[in-house]
């Protein structure tokens, strides 16, 4: 119920549109009544006040946007051109309007006194980004008084170069206009530099133009606005209007240990098996975006492959009681008779960040005993720290951005090949874990070592492809921060 004696201001004014509508217009504290309409000021965009360009004229107009949510949860953009001329001189009139201006400066007030630095890669996914920026976000962020600076990438790896360099204490935040690639490399040259303890707090979005984007997803997800439009420019508002009205969150990130000791930071997932063939294969069709997967997915499934593996983890739940869906599935528990005193001197240190992992042994070590193996063939194989893997792809729906978890799924082989497309089908509509061909488990660290005969074939990480081998990885809990306004 509006509460009455929450009102600041209330005025009558004219449409311009039609001059001979009259608008009650009230302005609570946290929403605004236009009539018989009601804004929440969560939802503002912004204001102007313009006098008339006539001499002796006295009319002031104020104009108002909003951004609300529909019943379907997409937004669509409302704006209002509202005239006031109940005094006889232009003077008093503005005077009153300008009282809405300064009620609407106290009630929106956000942190926009630092600008974004802004990452776009020019080329990503169907080459929309430069196009995104010009019409959906620009427009937005200067209606919503948003400052910003800009970098377009020329080459792959140019933003891990340059922000290694960059005065971060003159942003507010990092927003990369692109796919999940970019955003790798912003999280992995983030932590490339001297100062990573410190630089590691930037809070970086993404507006989604690549491919995939499931960082954009994820956020959008979590702040409950919709994440999945027939067209890419819709989301793109979204977005902005999201990102101007954000605060930074904590979020998990993913340390990832390759062979030859090589360190890997992930913030959204581990691939191998059906998965990292479909990412990987499907790159040359990336100017057709998210269709991209179905297509690579359709050419996989034809030839659905088995992928031997082993792997291990550390069940983020207590070891004992994890039950796979399928009683079939042979769990194996590590009994390596190492002593306590021996696997308290098997610590690995991650050399590139100078910390000591909490869970993983060296690689050449066996796992440790609180750790469960399952070896066997593989169809399908990922671990995901975020709930989304894109737009159509919810993996993980509950995954928490700072919950200290991945959750990793598997397949295992002998899965009819159409029930591997209905796999697809599922994880668009948020029901993937509820395949019964799927098996999941919350885990804090993994390790994944492939036993093919012919030790080739793609793992992929955030969507970059990286070595074939063994590799493990481990959940750093709350190690960076992301833009959202949840
Ligand atoms: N100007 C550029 N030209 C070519 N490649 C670039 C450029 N800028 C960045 N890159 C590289 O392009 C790769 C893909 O970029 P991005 O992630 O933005 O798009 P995408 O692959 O289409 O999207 P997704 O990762 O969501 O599938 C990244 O690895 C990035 O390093």
């Amino acid at each position: 119920m509006t509460n009455m004696n929450e009102n600041v201001i209330i005025g009558d004014f004219f449409h311009l549109k039609n001059d001979q509508t009259k608008l009650k217009v009230c302005l609570y504290k946290t929403f605004i009544e236009i009539s018989d309409k009601k804004f929440s000021l969560n939802d503002f965009i912004g204001f102007y006040i313009e006098e008339s360009y006539l001499s002796n004229d006295p009319t002031v107009t104020l104009a108002l946007s909003f951004y609300p949510k529909l019943e379907n949860n997409k937004r669509r953009r409302v704006s209002y051109e509202l005239q006031f001329k109940k005094f006889k001189t232009k003077s008093q009139n503005l005077s009153f309007v300008s009282k809405f201006k300064d009620a609407f400066d106290r009630v929106t007030k956000s942190d926009n006194s630092k600008p974004f630095l802004v990452f776009l890669n020019p080329n990503s996914g169907s080459g929309k980004a430069i196009k995104l920026f010009f019409n959906q976000i620009v427009p937005m962020w200067k209606e919503m008084n948003i400052k910003f600076k800009v970098i377009d990438t020329l080459y792959a790896n140019h933003a891990k170069e340059l922000i290694k360099q960059i005065d971060l204490e003159k942003y507010r935040g990092i927003i990369v206009i692109s796919g999940d690639g970019l955003v790798y490399e912003i999280f992995n040259g983030l932590l490339s530099r001297s100062d990573w303890q410190k630089s590691k707090a930037i809070p970086v979005g993404q507006i989604a133009a690549g491919s995939a984007n499931g960082f954009s997803s994820s956020i959008a997800r979590l702040c409950g606005e919709c994440f999945q439009f027939d067209k890419i420019e819709n989301f793109a508002s979204v977005m902005s209007f999201v990102f101007a009205k954000s605060k930074p969150i904590q979020m998990d990130l993913v340390s990832v240990q390759l062979e030859n000791r090589i360190f890997i930071n992930s913030f959204l997932n581990i691939e191998w098996a059906m998965v990292a063939d479909v990412d990987y294969e499907s790159e040359q069709f990336r100017f057709l975006g998210g269709s991209r997967f179905v297509i690579g997915a359709l050419r996989r499934v034809i030839n659905l492959r088995r992928y031997k593996g082993r792997v291990s983890f550390m069940p983020a739940d207590d070891y004992i009681n994890y039950c796979p869906k399928d009683p079939n599935v042979n769990i194996l528990k590590n009994t390596n008779n190492y002593s306590d005193k021996f696997l308290e001197r098997q610590r690995l240190k991650n050399t590139e960040l100078n910390f000591e992992y909490k869970y993983l042994k060296p690689l050449e070590e066996k796992v440790p005993n609180d750790w469960l193996t399952i070896e066997d063939d593989f169809v399908l194989f990922c671990a995901v720290n975020l709930p989304l893997m894109g737009t159509d792809l919810i993996i993980s729906p509950d995954t928490k951005l700072d919950d200290g978890c991945m959750m990793l799924t598997y397949v295992r082989a002998g899965v009819p090949r159409l029930r591997v497309l209905q796999l697809f089908d599922d994880a668009a509509k948020g029901k993937f874990l509820e395949n019964p061909y799927i098996e999941f488990v919350k885990v804090k660290a993994f390790r994944l070592e492939p036993l093919d005969d012919h030790k080739q074939g793609n793992i992929m990480i955030d969507g970059e492809k990286v070595h074939y081998g063994s590799l493990q990885a481990e959940v750093l809990p709350q190690f960076v921060r992301a833009l959202a306004n949840p």
